[in-house]
């Protein structure tokens, strides 16, 4: 079951789902919004020629600050990763699900492109998969409401939370646009 915003602020307020920093206007009738970083990935295209998963390309990607009044400008079919401002944290029967805003869709903006799920037990902050799909170049503004993550109750508690040993859990505790882990079996 999809949590209502009044669930959803029980849940906050007993601490079991934790959004810092959080505005109480960011909470919406099903969802919460989250926030642009200033932190980014973009991929050294002039140095690789292919991506491949199962083997470690530690300089695949390179990291982008930017300054205080700044902006990322997203081109047209560009991908770059880039985070959320809030660290979030689930229990272990809440599910979250990252979605983009009508608005930023409208315009063209992809905010994830494929993983949307943030599993019970997640602590992080939440990378983001940015695409631009419009003709013209995207202004993205570090603070700017970039998306919107809901949250389902679980039918029970999962046995083996996100960040439990042998699980992998490779970003658990991530801060800042994320580069991909080294697919494993
Ligand atoms: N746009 C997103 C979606 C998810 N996550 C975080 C929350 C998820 O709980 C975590 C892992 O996501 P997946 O299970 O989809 O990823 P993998 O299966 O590839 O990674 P792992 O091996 O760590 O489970 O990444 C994120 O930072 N940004």
């Amino acid at each position: 079951m999809v949590l209502s915003d009044r669930d959803i602020k029980r849940e906050l307020e007993a601490g079991r789902i934790v959004i810092e920093p959080l505005k109480p206007q960011d909470v919406q009738p099903a969802s919460v919004d989250v926030r642009l970083g200033a932190n980014f990935r973009v991929f050294r295209n002039s140095e690789h020629t292919f991506i491949d998963p199962s083997i470690d390309q530690p300089n695949l990607t390179e990291e982008i600050e930017v300054p205080e009044g700044g902006a990322f400008i997203l081109h047209p079919g560009q991908f770059a990763l880039g985070t959320t401002v809030e660290r979030i944290g689930l229990p272990d029967d809440v599910l979250g699900k990252l979605e983009g805003k009508s608005t930023l869709g409208r315009l063209g903006l992809m905010i994830h492109s494929t993983a949307g799920y943030v599993d019970p037990g997640w602590d992080g902050e939440l990378t983001l998969e940015l695409s631009n799909v419009a003709t013209l170049p995207i202004m993205l503004r570090p603070g700017m409401r970039i998306g919107q993550l809901s949250f389902e109750r679980m039918s029970s508690p999962v046995e083996r939370p996100y960040g439990s040993a042998g699980l992998g859990s490779h970003y658990q505790g991530q801060r800042g646009a994320t580069a991909s882990h080294v697919l494993t079996d």
